[in-house]
């Protein structure tokens, strides 16, 4: 048989004619506009901590799982059953790309990602392929992009993503997790030359990913710099920022001459030192991690930027009234215009979406006195009180 059967679901599936949004706060926020309620996603919403997610993924590969545009479909899709969410983000992962550039990637139960045959010295660049041909690569993502956009049926925006050039690059020279970075960091004190070859070679690759996501029909991206926080302010200026610039600027470029807007996110993890910077680097919003207080967050970018953020995932294991006052604190310092509620980074495995206690309100207003107390309540029990 020559064709798949993903081939075959999409060309039934193809990148138009998507249903119509009926759900646009999230988008709404992202451009500073006003909506009628704070909408709200959580990073890894789609992760271990549903039991759904995890019987799904059982005895399967975790790249495999990536490379199944109908899996990634499913997964995007089953926190979105539960809780009203106002986002889908796709399932896959920041570390297709590594791979499309040839590295072996595998994701090892118990300890995380892991690369086989990280790279170690400048020569090894010459292993990576010069040119990546993205559509051939990771066609499998924009397949699952297009599937999950029709599927979602026009409920809530689709937002696709990738990893930042720094992140990346220090896992294709940690080989994995690593506290320290320390030999990708290495790198950069010793090696600054290659560094940035390689940071513009994932720079290149990232652009057209991105751009191959928009037309299989992601309504909003988000880069992840998750390693922010190991550069001090002098190499994030160096290797970190001026390539997050590059990408939403090449994007935005290319986007425009098609007439598309499509808003950005930036979120450089423990990057605050970062953060006029990063307001002033052609992104809508800035996502923020919980060790940055939301009214100095909004002093510093001056209004610029939407936000998106930043509860510490960790309160979620705080009892309920507790969650509700941490929920009322972060909504009055960020305000309700221009803001998205998120934790501050991806949800835990351990956190147990069993324990609801309740039906989240249906239509949540803001405006009047009690707004904060709605809003609250919404996040309360739609997402956040089914963990304390
Ligand atoms: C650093 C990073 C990775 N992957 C990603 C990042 C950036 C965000 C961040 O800072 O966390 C991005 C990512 N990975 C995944 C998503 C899905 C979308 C969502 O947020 O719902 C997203 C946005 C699925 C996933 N990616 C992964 C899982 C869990 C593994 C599984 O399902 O078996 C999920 C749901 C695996 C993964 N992939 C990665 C790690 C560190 C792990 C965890 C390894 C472990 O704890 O065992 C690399």
């Amino acid at each position: 048989m020559s064709h798949s059967i993903f081939d075959m679901i999409f060309c039934f599936f193809s990148p138009k004619d998507f249903p119509k949004l009926k759900n646009d706060a999230f988008l709404r926020a992202c451009h500073g506009q006003e909506t009628n309620h704070v909408p709200v996603w959580c990073m890894r919403q789609a992760g271990r901590y549903l039991p759904e997610f995890r019987e799904f993924r059982a005895g399967k590969d975790f790249f495999e799982t990536c490379r199944s545009p109908a899996a990634c479909c499913e997964l995007t899709l089953q926190p979105l059953r539960r809780f009203p969410f106002d986002a889908a983000i796709i399932f896959s992962d920041i570390l297709v790309i590594p791979q499309a550039m040839g590295m072996d990637v595998q994701m090892v139960a118990g300890k995380g990602p892991t690369f086989p045959e990280p790279l170690k010295e400048p020569e090894d660049l010459l292993l990576l392929q010069p040119k990546v041909d993205v559509n051939k690569e990771l066609g499998y993502v924009f397949k699952a992009i297009t599937l999950t956009r029709h599927k979602l049926d026009g409920k809530v925006p689709l937002i696709g993503f990738t990893g930042a050039p720094w992140t990346l690059m220090a896992y294709m020279i940690e080989g994995g997790g690593s506290t320290t970075h320390s030999k990708a960091k290495r790198w950069l004190y010793r090696h600054p030359e290659a560094s940035h070859k390689l940071l513009k070679m994932l720079t290149d690759v990232i652009v057209v990913y991105l751009l191959g996501q928009v037309a299989a029909g992601a309504q909003a991206l988000q880069v992840f710099e998750s390693h922010a926080g190991c550069l001090g302010p002098v190499e994030f200026q160096e290797f970190s920022l001026p390539y997050l610039r590059d990408i939403a600027r090449k994007v935005k470029d290319q986007l425009k001459e098609s007439g598309q807007d499509v808003p950005m996110i930036v979120f450089a993890k423990d990057g605050h030192y970062g953060l006029e910077d990063l307001s002033q680097s052609h992104y809508e919003v800035v996502g923020l991690d919980w060790t940055i207080d939301p009214r100095s967050a909004r002093e510093r970018t001056g209004g610029k930027v939407s936000l998106q953020g930043n509860m510490d995932p960790c309160a979620l294991y705080a009892p309920k009234e507790r969650i509700s006052e941490i929920v009322k604190k972060m909504l009055e310092g960020f305000g309700t215009r221009g803001y998205i509620a998120n934790l501050g980074h991806g949800l835990y495995p351990d956190m147990d979406p069993e324990n609801d206690s309740g039906e989240p309100p249906s239509d949540i207003r803001l405006g009047d006195s009690r707004e904060g107390d709605q809003t609250t309540k919404w996040f309360l029990h739609s997402q956040v009180a089914f963990f304390s």
